[in-house]
């Protein structure tokens, strides 16, 4: 190409990248009359609208005629409103620590990168952050599709008085990264048990006998193999850039589809959107057909389950709750009905919120 055919490309480069500022200043501007409005109407607490916000990106994504990916235009636009609403007020997002796990990323993915990050070293530590106020949101794993659930979220979803807010879904890439020179000179290796599950077969077949030593988290493992050059980690790819952890192997999880789902935690249950899911917890006396019978509204209004799941009931030995999984809103009108029949029925009936589906 010559030199003239560049600089013309680039100067329409250049002039196209003025107006786009121009353009997102333009909407920052009145994503703070926005708030302006919402302050003058006496609303109180923050700007975060999570339900507006499913509606921008589902509506970017029906709009975009491409060439760039309906994934690559939703992150573009997700960092477009995070910018804008920190503009109002940065948000807090507490996460299951610490810096570099998957959690993190999740976070980001969703809330994107303008908000204040707050890394906690577990579970019941994020919802007590936001249960006390400290944090707006908070972000913690719920299910992976190897190794399924993670009970304690579950648990402590039974407990608490936070709503589910909204789900963000990743899929889990793990590396082997280390500062061995080979793989002949790596004598343990670090990972949460979550790794060392879902890359189990490549780790018996290309690491026999060496040590395996779960940790905290995948980053806390990037750290300490960071330290030792006759130490691997499992971990993702970020955790060991992070820590300047060279990449031995890339994906090397066991079964190529690996994704967990997170939960994003907050106070107050967002709108209906059109495309939500809701989540309950329900249990009823342990007798013949009472599960089924406690479903059979579900069934009856055509309503859609895409998950159920048993827990021991913190109530007494054998005895269980079922978390649920539906599509739609609690205050759509054929859900808010059978959920009214279904409370007449169970013995417990929570609803842990109704919140937009993910947006992958
Ligand atoms: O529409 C609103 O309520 C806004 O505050 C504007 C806006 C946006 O940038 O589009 C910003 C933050 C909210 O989370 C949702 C949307």
């Amino acid at each position: 190409m010559n030199d003239d055919t560049l600089k013309s490309i680039r100067a329409r480069i250049d002039g196209i990248d003025d107006r786009i500022l121009a353009l997102i200043n333009e909407r920052a501007a009145a994503a703070a009359e926005v708030a302006h409005a919402k302050q003058a109407a006496g609303e109180s607490g923050d700007y975060y609208r999570p339900a507006r916000e499913a509606e921008v990106l589902r509506r970017i994504r029906d709009a975009n005629a491409g060439p760039l990916t309906d994934a690559d235009v939703t992150r573009l636009f997700r960092e477009v409103m995070s910018a804008c609403l920190a503009l109002q007020r940065p948000l807090t997002v507490a996460f299951l620590g610490p810096q570099g796990t998957f959690t993190q990323e999740a976070a980001l993915k969703h809330f994107g990168h303008s908000i204040e990050s707050s890394p906690l070293d577990n579970i019941d530590a994020v919802f007590r952050e936001v249960e006390s106020g400290e944090a707006a949101y908070g972000v913690v794993p719920v299910e992976n599709s190897t190794e399924g659930m993670v009970t304690h979220t579950l648990d402590r979803l039974l407990s608490s008085p936070l709503q589910i807010v909204g789900e963000v879904e990743m899929p889990v890439v793990h590396s082997l990264a280390t500062r061995a020179p080979e793989i002949a000179a790596i004598r343990r290796i670090y990972s949460h048990s979550q790794g060392f599950a879902q890359c189990r077969a490549w780790v018996d077949r290309h690491l026999p006998g060496v040590e395996r030593i779960p940790v905290a988290s995948t980053a806390e493992a990037a750290r300490l193999a960071s330290l030792d050059e006759t130490a691997a980690a499992i971990a993702s790819e970020s955790a060991a850039e992070r820590y300047e952890l060279p990449v031995m192997q890339a994906a090397m999880q066991d079964g190529s589809r690996n994704a967990t789902r997170f939960l994003v935690l907050g106070r107050e249950s967002p709108e209906p959107t059109g495309e939500d899911k809701t989540s309950l917890v329900i249990a009823r006396e342990n007798r013949p057909g009472g599960l089924a019978g406690l479903l059979a509204p579900l069934a009856r209004y055509g309503l859609n389950m895409t998950r159920l799941e048993s827990r021991p009931s913190p109530e007494g030995m054998w005895e269980y709750v079922f978390f649920v999984d539906l599509l739609g809103h609690a205050e759509d009108p054929d859900l808010k009905r059978a959920l009214g029949e279904m409370q007449k029925l169970a013995s417990l009936l929570k609803v842990l919120g109704s919140y937009p589906r993910s947006i992958t």
